[in-house]
């Protein structure tokens, strides 16, 4: 059978996300975050890196505002071709980046990357053995190979989930995938 390539992948991904109704991703969203919730891998982390979600990916403003009050919050922030690691604080007013409008925290605490024990991985698709294809910017690929402690959770949507998905020697393997 034929691999189709990244481009493609993404590319039909984003043709399925627009068909998702607002409603319909809140609701997943949600059952995604119950699951999470209740698994010994969120439950026992304590420094726990989220991301705030763009407009079509699962909607974490209420997980990272809900878990900042009883866990050490980070979220990602673009530093040239790397993603820094700060921490969130509920009343933060987050900065849009220039060129994506990503909700960044602009002077929470950097941790050293060893300190984060789980880290919520967004993803354009995922696959049955935890292979993750991403925005294509490789960000994620070079941040998750510093997080040598963590745990490493991948959430999406069903309309995301591919038997297999086109891989490269650099991509780094979710420990699990959380979907709805
Ligand atoms: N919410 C969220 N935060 C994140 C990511 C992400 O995927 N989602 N990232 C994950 O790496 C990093 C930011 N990287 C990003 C890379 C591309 C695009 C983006 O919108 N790309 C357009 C294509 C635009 C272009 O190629 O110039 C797209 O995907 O349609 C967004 C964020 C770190 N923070
Ligand atoms: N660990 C790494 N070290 C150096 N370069 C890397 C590493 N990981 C990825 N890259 C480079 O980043 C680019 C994009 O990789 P890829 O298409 O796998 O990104 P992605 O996982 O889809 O995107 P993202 O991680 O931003 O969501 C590639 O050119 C790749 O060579």
């Amino acid at each position: 059978m034929m691999m189709p390539d990244k481009y493609s992948v993404r590319k039909e991904v984003r043709e399925r996300l627009q068909l998702i109704s607002k409603d319909d991703r809140l609701r997943k969203s949600q059952a995604i975050f119950e699951t999470l919730e209740q698994s010994d891998d969120f439950r026992n982390a304590r420094h726990v890196l989220l991301y705030w979600a763009l407009p079509d990916e699962v909607m974490t403003h209420p997980l990272v505002q809900k878990w900042a009050l009883y866990k050490t919050v980070y979220l990602p922030v673009m530093v040239g071709d790397d993603l820094q690691i700060r921490q969130y604080h509920l009343d933060d007013d987050l900065r849009p980046d220039a060129r994506f409008g990503v909700g960044e925290p602009t002077n929470g605490f950097v941790p050293d990357d060893e300190l984060i024990d789980l880290v919520v991985v967004p993803g354009r698709a995922f696959d049955g053995k935890g292979n993750r294809l991403g925005r294509g910017k490789g960000y994620y690929d070079r941040l998750l190979a510093r997080l040598v402690n963590a745990r490493k959770i991948g959430i999406c949507f069903k309309e995301q989930l591919y038997d297999s998905i086109p891989v490269d020697d650099h991509d780094v393997l979710m420990d699990r995938v959380i979907s709805s």
